[in-house]
């Protein structure tokens, strides 16, 4: 018989509490909910005890991050080197190259990610191995509020609230925009990650007060073909920024690291 797995939450935001309820109601087979990590106080409704990070790898053989880039940062490698399984959400913390390679060669815990709110990443990384893309292109249009950052000067904030129609508020590489909007543009640090490359990815960032679907379209193109992925995601109501499939896709990570079977991977 396979072993359950003890699942730490850190973040109990739109994508934790989604995946900390369907953890504790036991639809995930081979995973159950063992405790939690805010930064806030919790309070007696949440499912399981809220505890400190040390407490957290000591109780759990796999922490599931939604909490943030930071605390990738902050924690990413001696989570790995307790011996405990990470499941990242918050991808573009891996745009640090020098935490990229301490998180992929630590252990003896594994480290993995999500999908999160962008499709076609499996057939990207499997179409690395025919040899490198020459283009690829993410696009990202979401509502100017859930883009806004504390560094944009007056010019560009005013032009997001009194936008009619879709305004780019930055165009840059997959190495320079999850920086830029650390809550909001992970996307682009996943599709880095499946192609191999973070300069090789242009990425566009666009707010646009009509998105009431957020969207993310990848574009990539190389000598074995063409590739066209486009989702549109209806955003959490809580948290516009991140789309609500976002906590279903952690799920679906979270049943394969478990175990499951008869599934595409
Ligand atoms: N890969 C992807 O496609 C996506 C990734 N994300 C990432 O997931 C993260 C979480 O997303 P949401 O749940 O929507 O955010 P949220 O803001 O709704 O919830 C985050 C939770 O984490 C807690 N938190 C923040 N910093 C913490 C710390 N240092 N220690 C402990 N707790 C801390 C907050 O108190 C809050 O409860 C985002 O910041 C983003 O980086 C979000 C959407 C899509
Ligand atoms: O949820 C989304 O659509 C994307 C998102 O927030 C991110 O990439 O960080």
């Amino acid at each position: 018989m396979t072993r359950v797995r003890k699942v730490g939450i850190v973040g109990w935001g739109a994508i934790g509490r989604v995946v900390g309820t369907a953890l504790a109601e036991q639809r995930v087979t081979g995973a159950e909910l063992t405790c939690l990590v805010d930064n806030r106080p919790l309070g007696e409704s949440a499912p399981a005890p809220q505890v400190s990070f040390d407490e957290a790898m000591e109780r759990c053989d796999l922490i599931v991050e939604a909490a943030g880039q930071g605390v990738v940062r902050e924690w990413g490698e001696r989570v790995l080197s307790s011996g405990t399984d990470l499941l990242i959400a918050s991808t573009g913390a891996l745009t640090d190259e020098e935490l990229s390679k301490q998180l992929l060669s630590a252990g003896p815990g594994r480290v993995y990610f999500t999908g999160g709110a962008v499709g076609g990443l499996d057939l990207l990384q499997a179409v690395r191995s025919l040899g490198p893309l020459d283009e690829v292109r993410l696009t990202t249009t979401k509502l100017p509020s859930t883009l806004e950052q504390p560094w944009m000067g007056a010019e560009l904030l005013s032009r997001m609230r009194t936008a009619t129609g879709p305004v780019e508020v930055m165009s840059g590489t997959a190495r320079d925009v999850p920086v830029k909007f650390p809550k909001s543009t992970n996307v682009a640090a996943s599709v880095a990650l499946a192609v191999g490359d973070l300069d090789a990815v242009r990425v566009q960032v666009v707010a646009d007060p009509g998105a009431h679907h957020t969207r993310h379209v990848v574009e990539a193109s190389g000598a074995h073909g063409t590739y066209r992925f486009e989702v549109a995601h209806l955003p959490d109501p809580g948290n516009p920024a991140t789309s609500q499939v976002v906590p279903y896709a952690v799920l679906r990570s979270l049943a394969a690291l478990a175990g499951r079977t008869g599934q595409i991977l």
